[in-house]
């Protein structure tokens, strides 16, 4: 027996379209999930964005108001896909207002923003996701088992590191992103979010960090309409960007293991170059955003003489048989928020968290407030 979940989406720029679409998807991948999503409403400020996005995915209707989101009684669950700084206000007023929750990271502007969304969802008793999408990749979560299982023997050290592009361009317009008031952090809320979740996904809490930040690129030019996603801009008025392009970090995990965290949304050459590398005292493993499928590993006391070999994970790793019958057939990045938006609804029909949650984002948030203040200070920052 299949109920209908009536789902609502706020914000539709890149995620929006993902979240949509990873809701629209869900029936292919997961039949037996007792709960169906119902593309109800769409909310979106950018004039005729929301009614577009309505006919193209088929919503039932359209608004430009989140707040009509609130008070709609068809819909249970909603997706916040809108801008960081809206995080806070949209995510506590749809846990009060009864909906379950599933927020873009890095839910709000601070830690104190991702507390507020986690206390309104606790206290609301509805369940709430976070778009930590990365740890769902089959391959990421063969890795946490892996260290777990102890196959790598005690974690010594380990480098996580996001590079980008998107913001290299010098003519990439300066939206919400480059901004305190809407986007808060830069590059850490934007991408080391995603590596402090990693951080803690394999390796456990941090005790203790030290950073650094820098802005590369000081200016940029205003667009002059609507933006999505990473847009360029030509011809605006320069505006300066207030927050960093790159930051980079030294952690102390609780276990006593070492770490580096580097994160750059301005690094010419690089494309989503997300990843990481764990060695132990008995092996490693690495893992690769562009070659998502694929784990290195190296197992054993050989040393030098010992192989690395490239393992493809297959229909025994984590959500991959619900994609692809069998190992090498590629997985891609809007399957991930597939995963998480099964997660969700399985946590709607169960009524017990399953994948992220609200805590997820407080931790890393937690995280990146610690970075900004050790990188103020110039002092390790304990946690
Ligand atoms: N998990 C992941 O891998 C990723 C997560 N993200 C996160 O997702 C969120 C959205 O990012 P992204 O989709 O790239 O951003 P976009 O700028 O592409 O989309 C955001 C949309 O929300 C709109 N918006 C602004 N104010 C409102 C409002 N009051 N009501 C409704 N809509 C509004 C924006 O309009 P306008 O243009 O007028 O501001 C824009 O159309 C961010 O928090 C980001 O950190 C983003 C990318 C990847
Ligand atoms: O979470 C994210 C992942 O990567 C994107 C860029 O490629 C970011 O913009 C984004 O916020």
């Amino acid at each position: 027996m299949v109920d209908a979940l009536g789902v609502a989406v706020i914000g539709f720029g890149w995620m929006g379209r993902v979240h949509t679409q990873a809701y629209a998807r869900l029936p292919h991948h997961y039949p037996r999930l007792p709960l169906r999503p119902r593309l109800i409403t769409v909310a979106e400020e950018v004039p005729g964005r929301a009614e577009e996005a309505a006919e193209r995915f088929g919503f039932a209707s359209a608004t430009r108001d989140w707040r009509e989101v609130a008070a709609d009684p068809r819909v249970r669950a909603v997706s916040v896909t809108a801008p960081n700084f809206l995080h806070r206000e949209i995510g506590v007023a749809m846990a009060e207002a009864g909906k379950h929750l599933w927020i873009e990271k890095p839910v709000g502007l601070t830690a104190g923003d991702a507390r507020a969304v986690a206390d309104a969802v606790a206290t609301a008793g509805v369940q709430g996701a976070v778009g930590f999408n990365y740890r769902n990749a089959p391959a990421v979560e063969s890795a946490r088992e892996l260290i777990a299982s102890g196959e790598i023997g005690t974690v010594t050290h380990v480098r996580i590191r996001l590079f980008s592009d998107y913001a290299a361009h010098p003519d990439g317009a300066l939206t919400w992103r480059y901004e305190r008031e809407r986007g808060g952090s830069g590059v850490l809320g934007d991408l080391a979010s995603h590596g402090a979740d990693l951080a803690r996904f394999l390796l456990g809490d941090i005790a203790a960090l030290t950073a650094d930040t820098a802005i590369f690129v000081p200016e940029r030019a205003r667009p002059s309409g609507a933006t999505a996603g990473h847009a360029l801009a030509s011809g605006g008025e320069p505006g300066p960007v207030e927050n960093e392009d790159y930051v980079s970090c030294l952690l102390r995990f609780a276990s006593g293991a070492r770490g580096v965290l580097e994160a750059c949304r301005a690094s010419v050459g690089e494309q989503n170059n997300y990843g990481f590398e764990v060695h132990g005292t008995r092996g490693a493993v690495s893992w690769d955003f562009r070659r998502m499928n694929e784990l290195r590993v190296s197992r054993g006391t050989t040393y030098q003489d010992q192989p690395v070999s490239t393992v493809y994970v297959g229909p025994g790793a984590g959500e991959f048989a619900a994609f692809q019958p069998g190992a090498a057939n590629a997985m891609g990045y809007d399957d991930l928020k597939v995963i998480e938006a099964y997660r969700f609804v399985r946590s709607i029909a169960e009524g017990t968290p399953y994948g992220t949650t609200l805590a997820d984002a407080v931790h890393s948030a937690t995280v990146l407030d610690a970075m900004a203040e050790s990188a103020e200070s110039g002092r390790w920052v304990s946690l």
